[in-house]
């Protein structure tokens, strides 16, 4: 038995990106970076574990792809995410690596856990072969280490380690403040860590392909006395608004279905559940821009929308052009990509009887090109 717990941590806001998508939602053809790399060190040993540090708001999307892996949701800072992660480790051993270093070499792995028994934390580094500067003083080279990750360490001492108040950037600056050993062992320029998105081109990754993904979204209700009504975050002026837990805005709502739907990320109750009170008469525009936000963050960009308002009442024609600019705006979109079609029930039904309103809708999406930057 190896007796190591892998954790890969891929909860991170990639704030230093620069790119629309979040650096571990790239996709490689068809895989998110974060499965790639996961599944990547995954087969270079014989894991007791693999816990995927995630995203609060990408938890259960990550669910989506794989039930090889335990997911834990990260926290605000790396360490916090590795606090959160140990918790679900039993082993004594525990080998720590950022998503960020995509092309980790077997090699490395095979280093680190033939020496596990020779310090509380082994760590792979780079000697610097540039003249180095600190402020204005040459410092002497061969005293400087470049540090990577993976990192192996003994879990009980990492735990005790990290159960402080300062915050360390990796697993061996916190065993050495408790007076761990540390053992260096030579890392790979092979592990270079991806912080900034010009950096992506130093990486041997394959573009996404270049697929298209549609879903639809359907959404329907009743009208209320003594409501505002929005219909795609525009006001209209109708005698009533919408019956709902939020403002009711069924246009909004059939959207962000069909965005939900495309990317296989489940459906609007997943993200604001109607028992939450927080979202107890919210603003639609504030959901749509939250799940806007999210399909960008897990690596797709919106293509179009087709949208049919079904509407006995009120008449929606005179509205069409101010509805499509509001859902560009929310959308980051531009106007040509968003269609917006309206009938009437023929005075059938709840509809034709004026009750109420639905709204059918699909949309496309692609993978967001992170070559064609
Ligand atoms: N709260 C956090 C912060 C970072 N990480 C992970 O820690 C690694 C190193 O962080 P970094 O490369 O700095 O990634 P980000 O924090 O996402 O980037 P940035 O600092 O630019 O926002 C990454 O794999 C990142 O996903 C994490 O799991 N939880
Ligand atoms: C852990 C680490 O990769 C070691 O070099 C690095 O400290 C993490 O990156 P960050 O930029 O400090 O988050």
């Amino acid at each position: 038995m190896l007796d190591v717990t892998l954790i890969v941590l891929c909860a991170g806001n990639s704030s230093r990106f620069e790119h629309k998508t979040k650096k571990q939602w790239i996709r490689i053809e068809n895989i998110p970076l974060w499965l790639s790399v996961t599944k990547r060190l995954a087969s270079f040993s014989q894991f007791d574990k693999i816990i995927v540090a995630s995203h609060e708001d990408e938890l259960n999307y990550m669910k989506n792809f794989t039930d090889d892996f335990t997911f834990v949701k990260g926290g605000q800072t790396r360490q916090k995410s590795i606090l959160n992660c140990l918790e679900f480790v039993t082993t004594k051993y525990v080998m720590i690596s950022d998503v960020a270093r995509a092309c980790i070499p077997q090699s490395v792995i095979k280093n680190l856990l033939d020496e596990k028994e020779n310090a509380d934390c082994i760590v792979p580094v780079l000697n610097v072969t540039d003249t180095v500067i600190y402020e204005t003083t040459t410092i002497n080279r061969d005293e400087v280490k470049l540090i990577q990750t993976p990192q192996l360490s003994l879990t009980k001492t990492l735990k005790n380690a990290l159960n402080t108040q300062i915050e360390f950037t990796d697993e061996s600056s916190a065993i050495k403040a408790i007076n761990g050993t540390i053992k260096y062992i030579q890392g790979s320029i092979e592990s270079k860590k991806l912080t900034l998105g010009n950096e992506l081109d130093e990486l041997p990754l394959k573009s996404p392909s270049n697929n298209f993904f549609t879903g639809t979204g359907f959404d329907i209700h009743a009208f209320e006395d003594n409501k505002e009504m929005f219909l795609g975050g525009v006001k209209l002026p109708y005698e009533y608004g919408f019956k709902a837990h939020s403002d009711g805005d069924v246009l909004i709502h059939s959207i962000i279905d069909a965005l939900l739907g495309a990317c296989g990320a489940g459906d609007i109750g997943e993200f604001f559940p109607d028992t939450d009170e927080k979202y107890k008469g919210i603003d639609s525009k504030l959901l749509l821009e939250h799940i806007v936000r999210f399909i960008y963050n897990v690596g797709y960009e919106i293509v179009n929308i087709d949208t049919t308002i079904i509407a006995q009442k009120p008449k929606i024609n005179p509205f069409k052009h101010e509805i499509k600019s509001s859902l560009a705006a929310l959308m980051n979109i531009e106007k040509q990509f968003i269609n917006v079609k309206a009938t009437t029930a023929e005075k059938m039904g709840f509809i034709g009887r004026a009750e109420g309103v639905a709204v059918q809708s699909i949309a496309t999406l692609k993978y967001y090109n992170w070559k064609q930057k």
